[in-house]
């Protein structure tokens, strides 16, 4: 018998389109405008993972023309500390996007710090306005990850409208904005965490999974549909049997492939789709702040 493999969800690649489309945009509108667009990131303490995401967030700005203005604190930082920092960015006119990297130290109330960004300078889309108005169906700045995630859907032409979506967790920063995009996309749509029974009788319902749990191999092959469309926002770093450290998703990619009609790869996934989105939403804070 003939054994069927998923096609790629290549974020890689579509990630790499969308710089390009900025790139484009920003040589144009720079002269005219007479600055770049900004983007500062606040990174609180040393969590090695979030040091790799600041980085590439870092190199993809130099490439396509964003100034980055990354500020970096010790872990012993205080609220009062960081409220007066983000404060001033609101006030700078060069910073068009201000990101607060998470997790941040457990002393630091991630909640009220996320309050102090101005709406519109809320490059992440995790201001209680901005989740606000996603779940109003009102135009808004997006969180990243999860307009990462439909973006990627609609280059492939996957059909939302009246299937069932199924996304495993519910933080503030994936699951629930996720749910709430394809909601609005007319999809049906369960949320599972980890206190639902029998995770697998409910995805395996799923035409469309979204696994964003942090759990390395959490989903495998028999939890899946066949013919699902799989995608893994999960990024976690594991040491192999040889001792080796690399990146892998929420999803058993090897055995769900072979179900599954789509599959997203980690790396090169929904990671570089998020720092596309984090790119396009400064953009257009940009565009919004200059008039254009
Ligand atoms: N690709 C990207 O760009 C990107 C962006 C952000 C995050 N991530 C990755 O995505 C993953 C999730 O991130 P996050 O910030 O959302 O994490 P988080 O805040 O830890 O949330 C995890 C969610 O998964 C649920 N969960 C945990 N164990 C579960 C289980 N056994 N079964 C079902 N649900 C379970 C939790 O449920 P409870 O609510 O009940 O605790 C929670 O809602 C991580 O691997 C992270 O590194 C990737
Ligand atoms: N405020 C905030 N917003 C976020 O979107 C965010 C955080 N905090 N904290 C950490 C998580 C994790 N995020 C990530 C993590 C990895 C990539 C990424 O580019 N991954 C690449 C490979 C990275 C590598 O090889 O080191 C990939 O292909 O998956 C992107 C976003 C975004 N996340």
């Amino acid at each position: 018998m003939e054994i069927k493999t998923a096609k790629l969800l290549d974020g890689k690649a579509l990630a790499a389109k969308i710089h390009q489309e900025l790139a484009a945009m920003i040589a144009q509108l720079q002269p005219k405008i007479g600055r770049p667009p900004g983007l500062a990131v606040l990174m609180v303490g040393d969590n090695p993972a979030s040091a790799a995401y600041v980085s590439n967030k870092e190199k993809a700005c130099t490439k396509v023309g964003i100034a980055s203005f990354g500020k970096h604190f010790p872990a012993a930082t205080t609220l009062t500390e960081l409220e007066e920092v983000i404060s001033e960015l609101n006030q700078d006119q060069r910073v068009d996007g201000i990101l607060v990297q998470l997790p941040l130290p457990n002393h630091l109330d991630s909640i009220a710090l996320l309050h102090q960004i101005a709406p519109d300078k809320d490059a992440d889309g995790l201001h209680p306005v901005n989740l606000g108005r996603l779940a109003r169906g009102e135009s808004g700045l997006r969180s990243c990850t999860p307009a990462g995630v439909m973006r990627l859907l609609e280059e492939y032409k996957i059909p939302l409208v009246g299937k069932q979506a199924v996304v495993v967790g519910r933080s503030i920063l994936v699951g629930k904005p996720m749910a709430l995009m394809l909601l609005e996309a007319n999809a049906t749509v369960t949320i599972a965490h980890s206190r639902s029974h029998d995770l697998k009788s409910i995805t395996q319902n799923a035409d469309i999974l979204i696994a964003a749990a942090g759990i390395p191999g959490l989903i495998t092959a028999e939890m899946v549909k066949p013919g699902a469309v799989v995608v893994d926002v999960g990024i976690n770093r594991v040491t192999d049997s040889n001792g080796k450290s690399r990146l892998v998703g929420d999803i058993d990619f090897q055995s769900t492939a072979k179900v599954a009609e789509y599959i997203t790869p980690v790396p090169g996934g929904i990671g570089p789709m998020t720092v596309a989105m984090l790119l396009q939403n400064t953009v257009s804070s940009y565009l919004r702040a200059t008039g254009n």
